[in-house]
C-alpha cells in the first residue's frame, strides 16, 4: 500500500510538473510577444479574468491591457537595468548550481527540467547514497545555524542606525539559506495563480505566508502581469505591501532572465555595456519607521534574487545614505523630506529617473497632508513623463544596451492605502473608477496619482469594508471624566496588561505626562514621538518588538504602517483627530488575520469627536469595557499619588530648567545674576523647598508600600486565603493569565516569603494574596463580558444633538441681545444729536 500511494505521488507530481513546464514554455511563447488584450493572460489553469475579479467583489477593477499604442518602444523607451556584471554571473552561478543540484540528488526528476525546482531532500532509493546526501545535508544544516546564529548576534551588537545601514548595504545573499527540507510546496498552492518567479517562491515558503491576501490576490495579476498601474484600498495588515513589492520584483526578476537569454543567445555578454545598476522602483511612504520597515519586508522577499532594497530616511546620516545609494539599488524606499533633499541637491542614483519602472506612493492619502505634500510634489515633477525622448535622457545612460522586448513596460504607478476609500466622496470616485481631479484640487490623491503619470486604465482595487477597519477587530470605551483616564488606563495596563499594548495620545506633553506617570506605578513603558531623535525612536521600536508584553507610548507618528506583531491591545488615552487616524491606530492590532481590540478613554470633552468618530463609521453602538469596579479604589489611591509625585517633580524640573536657562543666558552676556530675595523671603522659600520635598518623600514612600502589595479588588476576603501557599497562588496566577504586573508581584511576595520565613509574625500580610479571574488579557474580557454592555450611540448621539441645538438657542438668543443693545444705543445716540 505504501509503495502504492508514493508511486501515486511520484506520478501525480510528474504530470503537475509536465503540466507547469508546458504552460510556462507556452507563456514564455507569449510573453515574448508585445502585449495585446486580445491575448489570453491565464494559462497555468488558475484564475481567469472571472476569477480574478472574484477578488474584488462588487468593488470594479477597471482598465483593460495595454494596447499597441502604449507599447510603442520609441515612446517608453526605457533603458534596460544596468545589471551589474557581478551579479550576471552570480546569477547564472545559481542557475548552474540549482540544476546541477538537480542533477545530483534528484536525478529521477531531473528529467522534469525544471530550472528552480531544488532537492527535496527525499529518498532516492540507493540507500549510500541516501546517506552521503543525507550526511551532507546535515552538514549544511549546521553550517547555516551557526552563520544564521553568527548573523543574530553581530545584529543585536549594533546599533539601530548601523543595523539600518548594515542591513541596506547587505544584498541579501549571506542570508539565502532556506530550510527547504520542511517546505510542501502543495500547501501553497494557492500562489499559483498569481504565477510568480520561482525565486520570489522561494521567499513566500522561507516567510510560510500559505495563501496570498485578498489585497495581494487582487492586486498581482494587474500590476504584474497586466502591466496597470493599481490604486489599492485595504484594512490595515492585510498585506498590502507585498502586494505592490511582489509585482516590482517579479517585472525586475523577469526582465533579469530575459536579458540573461539574450545575452546568452547573442553571445554579446560584454562588461562595457551595462557596468552599473539604475534606479527602477521608487517607493515614498510618510513616516521612517514605516520606509524601514517596508524596506526589512521587501528585503525579505528579495532574498536571494540580487535586487537590491535601500531606506532614504531623515534622522539618519545623509553621508551613510549617500554611500548606499553609490551601490546603485533598484529599488529605494524613503520619506518625501530626505529624498528630496538628496535628490535637489543631484544625488546621482536618485536623479537618474530615466529608467525608473515604479513609482509607489505607500499611504498616500497621508502624503497630501501639509507636511509631506510639497516635498513629493517636487519629487514627483522630477519624474520623466512617457513622452521624453531617448534624445532628452542624460548622457551617461546613452551607451545601454537597449533591448526592445524590455522596453515595451511603461512606468507604473502604485497608490495605496487603508483609508483611501475614507472619504466618502473618494469612495464614490473609487466604485465608479473615475479618477479625474478638478484642477483646484491639487492636493488630491487623484491629482498627485495623475501628475505622477497615472493612466486611465488602473486598475482600481478597493477591498475595504464598509468599517474600513480590521474584521478581527474589537473595539471598545470606557467613559470616565477627564482625571480619571490615567487611573483607567492604570487599569487597563495592571490588571489586564498581557500582550503587547499601544497607548495613543495625541499631543507630545500628554506621551511625556502618561509616560512619568506609569513609571512612577512601576511600568516599564517605551515613547515615541517626532521630537525623539532617530536613534532613540528605533531603539523605542526595537524594545517594544523584543518583549510580549511590553508597552509604547506613542503619538500618531507610530498610528501608520507599524508592523509588530502580537500587538494585542490600542489605547486611544486621547481621541485622534481625524476618523483616518483611529483607522491607523487601531490598524496597529489584529492584523494579518489576528484578532486584538482597541480601548477608547472617552470623557465629556471628548463627546463632540466620539459622536463624529462614529458617524464617519455609521456606527450605532460601541461595546463598553467591563471594568471591575472592586479595583477601582486601590487603582485610584495609586494612580492620585503618582499624578501628585509627578507634579511635583515635573514643577519642580521645569524650574531648575528656567533657572539653569537664565544663568546660562546671563553667562552667555557675561551678566552676574544678583539674588534680589531679602533674607525674610530666602528663608520663606527654603522652607517651602523643605516642606515639598518631605511632602514628596511622604507621598513616594506611600506609593512604594502600596506598590510592595499585589493589586486586589476591595471586596475580596483576606481570611480566605490565609495559610494558603504562595506558589499555589503564583500557578494559579499564572493559569489565570494575570497581567505581568501582578504576576511580577506574586514573584516578589514568594521570593520575600523564602527569605522571611523565620520571622513569621512580622509576614502575616504578605501571605494574603488575591488572584482575580478577571486578570485576562483584555480581548478575552471584552469577548466574556455580556453583550448588553453597550453603549448606545443613538442615545449619545441624541444627547449630543440637544446639547448643540441648546448651545445654538443660546448663541442666536445672544446675537439678538446684542442686536437690540446696538440698536438702542443707535437711537439714543440719534436722540441725543
Ligand atoms: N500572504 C500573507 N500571508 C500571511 N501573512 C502575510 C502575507 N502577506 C503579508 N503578511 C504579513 O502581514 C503583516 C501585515 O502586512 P503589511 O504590513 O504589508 O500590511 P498593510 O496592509 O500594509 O498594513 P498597514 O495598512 O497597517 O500599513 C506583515 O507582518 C506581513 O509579513
Amino acid at each position: 500500500m505504501a509503495f502504492e500511494s508514493s508511486d501515486k505521488k511520484k506520478a501525480k507530481r510528474n504530470s503537475k510538473k509536465r503540466a507547469r513546464v508546458d504552460s510556462e514554455q507556452q507563456f514564455e511563447r507569449l510573453n515574448s510577444l508585445r502585449w495585446n488584450s486580445s491575448l489570453p493572460q491565464n494559462l497555468d489553469g488558475g484564475g481567469d479574468d472571472d476569477d480574478f475579479s472574484n477578488f474584488i467583489g462588487s468593488n470594479e477593477l477597471q482598465g483593460g491591457f495595454l494596447t499597441l499604442e502604449e507599447i510603442d518602444e520609441s515612446e517608453y523607451g526605457l533603458e534596460i537595468p544596468k545589471v551589474n556584471v557581478n551579479e550576471r554571473k552570480k546569477l547564472k552561478g545559481q542557475i548552474k548550481l540549482k540544476k546541477s543540484q538537480i542533477n545530483e540528488n534528484d536525478a529521477d526528476e531531473s528529467s522534469g527540467g525544471e530550472p528552480y525546482v531544488e532537492h527535496d531532500g527525499k529518498a532516492t532509493g540507493n540507500k549510500e547514497e541516501d546517506e552521503k546526501t543525507e550526511a551532507k545535508r546535515k552538514k549544511n544544516k549546521k553550517k547555516k545555524t551557526k552563520k544564521k546564529k553568527d548573523h543574530q548576534k553581530n545584529d543585536e551588537a549594533n546599533e539601530p542606525e548601523e543595523n539600518a545601514e548594515q542591513a541596506a548595504a547587505s544584498d541579501g545573499e549571506e542570508n539565502y539559506n532556506v530550510e527547504e527540507d520542511s517546505i510542501d510546496e502543495e500547501e501553497y498552492y494557492a500562489w499559483n495563480e498569481l504565477r510568480l518567479h520561482p525565486m520570489i517562491m522561494k521567499s513566500i515558503y522561507r516567510m510560510k505566508f500559505k495563501e496570498p491576501t485578498p489585497i495581494q490576490k487582487a492586486c498581482i495579476p494587474a500590476a504584474a502581469h497586466q502591466g496597470k498601474d493599481v490604486i489599492g484600498a485595504a484594512e490595515t495588515g492585510s498585506g498590502k505591501t507585498l502586494a505592490f513589492g511582489l509585482p516590482i520584483l517579479q517585472r525586475l526578476l523577469e526582465e533579469r532572465e530575459k536579458e540573461e537569454r539574450l545575452l546568452s543567445e547573442t553571445r554579446e555578454v560584454n562588461e562595457s555595456i551595462a557596468p552599473e545598476g539604475v534606479l527602477r522602483a521608487l517607493i515614498v511612504t510618510p513616516t521612517r519607521e514605516l520606509a524601514l520597515q517596508v524596506t526589512d519586508h521587501l528585503k525579505k522577499a528579495a532574498l536571494g534574487t540580487n535586487v537590491r532594497v535601500v531606506p532614504i530616511v531623515g534622522g539618519m546620516s545623509s553621508e551613510k545614505q549617500e554611500r548606499l545609494l553609490r551601490g546603485r539599488p533598484e529599488i529605494v524606499v524613503g520619506t518625501p523630506g530626505r529624498l528630496w533633499e538628496l535628490m535637489s541637491g543631484g544625488e546621482d542614483h536618485l536623479v537618474e529617473l530615466h529608467s525608473l519602472s515604479f513609482f509607489v506612493l505607500d499611504e498616500a492619502d497621508r502624503m497630501i497632508e501639509t507636511g509631506h505634500f510639497r516635498e513629493l510634489q517636487s519629487i514627483i515633477d522630477m519624474l520623466p513623463m512617457g513622452s521624453e525622448s531617448t534624445e532628452s535622457r542624460p548622457q551617461n545612460t546613452q551607451n545601454c544596451v537597449t533591448f526592445a522586448s524590455l522596453q515595451r513596460k511603461k512606468r507604473q504607478t502604485f497608490v495605496f492605502s487603508a483609508t483611501l476609500a475614507l472619504s466618502s466622496d473618494f469612495r464614490k470616485k473609487l466604485k465608479r473608477g473615475s479618477m479625474n481631479a478638478k484642477k483646484d484640487e491639487l492636493n488630491s490623491i487623484e491629482n498627485l496619482s495623475e501628475r505622477a503619470g497615472m493612466r486611465a486604465n488602473t486598475a482600481i482595487v478597493d477591498l475595504t469594508n464598509a468599517s474600513i477597519l480590521a474584521n478581527k477587530l474589537v473595539e471598545s470605551v470606557i467613559e470616565c471624566r477627564e482625571e480619571e483616564k490615567d487611573a483607567y488606563l492604570y487599569y487597563i495596563l495592571s490588571v489586564h496588561g498581557q500582550g503587547r499594548t499601544i497607548v495613543f495620545c495625541t499631543s507630545i506633553a500628554a506621551l511625556r505626562r502618561i509616560s512619568s506617570l506609569l513609571r512612577f506605578l512601576n511600568i516599564n513603558v517605551w515613547t515615541l514621538h517626532s521630537e525623539m531623535q532617530q536613534r532613540a525612536r528605533l531603539k523605542s521600536v526595537d524594545r517594544f518588538r523584543d518583549n510580549e508584553h511590553s508597552i509604547l507610548v506613542a503619538t500618531d507618528a507610530a498610528a501608520r504602517g507599524l508592523d509588530i506583531p502580537g500587538v494585542r491591545t490600542v489605547v486611544h488615552y486621547q481621541l485622534p483627530l481625524s476618523a483616518e487616524v483611529y483607522v491607523h491606530r487601531c490598524g496597529r492590532t489584529a492584523r494579518a488575520s489576528t484578532d486584538g481590540c482597541s480601548i477608547a478613554l472617552i470623557s465629556p470633552n471628548d463627546a463632540s469627536k466620539f459622536a463624529s468618530l462614529c458617524r464617519s463609521f455609521a456606527k450605532e453602538t460601541f461595546q463598553r469595557f467591563p471594568v471591575e469596579i472592586s479595583y477601582m479604589p486601590e487603582i485610584m489611591k495609586r494612580s492620585s499619588l503618582a499624578r501628585q509625585i509627578d507634579k511635583i517633580t515635573r514643577k519642580d524640573s521645569q524650574e531648575k530648567a528656567e533657572k539653569s536657562w537664565l544663568e546660562r543666558n546671563a553667562e552667555s552676556v557675561e551678566l552676574v545674576l544678583e539674588d534680589s530675595d531679602s533674607e525674610e523671603e530666602r528663608v520663606k522659600k527654603y522652607r517651602q523647598n523643605k516642606n515639598k520635598s518631605n511632602q514628596l518623600k511622604k507621598l513616594q514612600q506611600e506609593l512604594k508600600t502600596l506598590l510592595s502589595r499585589p493589586l486586589q479588588p476591595k471586596s475580596f476576603s483576606k481570611r480566605f486565603l490565609a495559610g494558603v501557599s504562595m506558589i499555589f497562588y503564583l500557578q494559579i496566577a499564572i493559569q489565570a493569565g494575570v497581567s505581568p504586573l501582578l504576576q511580577h508581584q506574586f514573584e516578589e511576595l514568594a521570593r520575600k516569603k523564602v527569605v522571611d520565613t523565620s520571622d513569621s509574625r512580622q509576614n502575616k500580610r504578605s501571605k494574603l494574596v488575591v488572584i482575580g479571574q478577571d486578570c485576562v488579557e483584555p480581548l478575552q474580557a471584552l469577548k466574556s463580558a455580556s453583550n448588553e454592555a453597550c453603549l448606545d450611540l443613538k442615545e449619545i448621539a441624541e444627547k449630543q444633538k440637544s446639547s448643540d441645538e441648546l448651545r445654538r438657542k443660546r448663541k442666536e438668543m445672544k446675537k439678538r441681545l446684542h442686536e437690540q443693545r446696538r440698536k438702542q444705543r443707535k437711537k439714543l445716540q440719534q436722540r441725543e444729536n
